[in-house]
C-alpha cells in the first residue's frame, strides 16, 4: 500500500530537514534502524535548495557498455507521466563502470520536471549540474557528475531497486537534503511531520539546558 498525502501533509514534511525526519521515523519502530536510507556515497548537488519530497518512480540503467541496446526512455516517461506526485526519479546504475556512469542532464532534468519530478536520486553519475541548478525546483542526488553520458540506455523501469543500501519501490515516498536521503515508511507517514515537530522541540530545549549550564548527566542520556 503506498501512503498517498495531503498537500497540507507534504507541506508539513518539506519544511523538516531529513535528519529530524529520519529520527521521527525510528519513534514508531516500523522497521530496522540501520535501514531505509543511503549512505554518503549519495551526494545532494544543490544543498542550497530545501528539501526534496516525492514518491520513487524507479529504472535500471547502464551507460557504460559499449553498443548495448535498451526499452527506451520513453517507457521511463509514460511511467512517471502516470505517476503519484510529486515524483523522484531513482535511477539504479546496472552496468559495469559505475563511477564513469552518467544518467541524466539538462535536456532529462527539463523533461522530467515537465512531467512532474522534482529531482533524480542515482548511485551513478549525471551532469549539467550549473544548468539544472539555474533551472530551479529540482534537485540531484548521485554518486558524482560524469562529462559524457557514454552510451546512454534504460534496462528496466518500474522494479524495485537498491540505491546505495536503500531499496525503493515505485511509489515510495522519499525526503532528501544536504544530508542525504531517507524512505518515509507508508505506516507512519502520515505521523512523521508531527512526530518531528516534537523532536525539534526536545533538541531546542536540551540546546537551551546545555547553553545555560542547567545540564545535569545524572538523568537520561543526552542523545542526538
Ligand atoms: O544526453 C544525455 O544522455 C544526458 C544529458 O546530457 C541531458 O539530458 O542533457
Ligand atoms: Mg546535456
Amino acid at each position: 500500500m503506498v501512503a498517498r498525502l495531503s498537500y497540507e501533509q507534504l507541506s508539513a514534511l518539506r519544511r523538516i530537514d531529513s535528519p529530524t525526519i529520519s529520527n521521527a521515523i525510528e519513534t514508531f519502530n516500523v522497521r530496522p534502524r540501520v535501514a531505509g536510507y543511503v549512505g554518503y556515497d549519495i551526494r545532494c548537488m544543490f544543498p542550497d535548495l530545501p528539501p526534496t519530497l516525492g514518491y520513487a518512480v524507479t529504472c535500471t540503467v547502464d551507460s557504460t557498455t559499449e553498443g548495448r541496446e535498451g526499452i527506451g526512455f520513453n517507457k521511463l516517461y509514460e511511467l512517471l507521466k502516470d505517476a503519484p506526485k510529486p515524483a523522484i526519479v531513482v535511477m539504479q546504475d546496472v552496468g559495469p563502470d559505475r563511477v564513469r556512469s552518467c544518467h541524466a542532464g539538462e535536456v532529462m532534468a527539463t523533461t522530467m520536471k515537465h512531467l512532474g519530478a522534482v529531482g533524480i536520486l542515482t548511485d551513478g553519475g549525471l551532469r549539467d549540474a550549473r544548468e539544472v541548478h539555474a533551472m530551479g525546483g529540482f534537485q540531484f542526488f548521485c554518486a558524482g557528475l560524469v562529462v559524457s553520458h557514454g552510451n546512454p540506455i534504460c534496462v528496466s523501469v518500474g522494479d524495485e531497486v537498491t540505491i546505495s543500501g536503500m531499496r525503493v519501490r515505485c511509489g515510495d515516498l522519499l525526503h532528501g537534503d544536504i544530508n542525504g536521503v531517507v524512505h518515509i515508511p507508508d505506516e507512519c507517514a502520515d505521523k512523521v511531520a508531527e512526530a518531528a515537530y516534537r523532536i525539534w522541540a526536545r533538541e531546542e530545549e536540551t540546546m537551551r539546558q546545555i547553553a545555560g549550564s542547567q545540564i545535569s548527566f545524572s538523568g537520561s542520556e543526552i542523545k542526538h
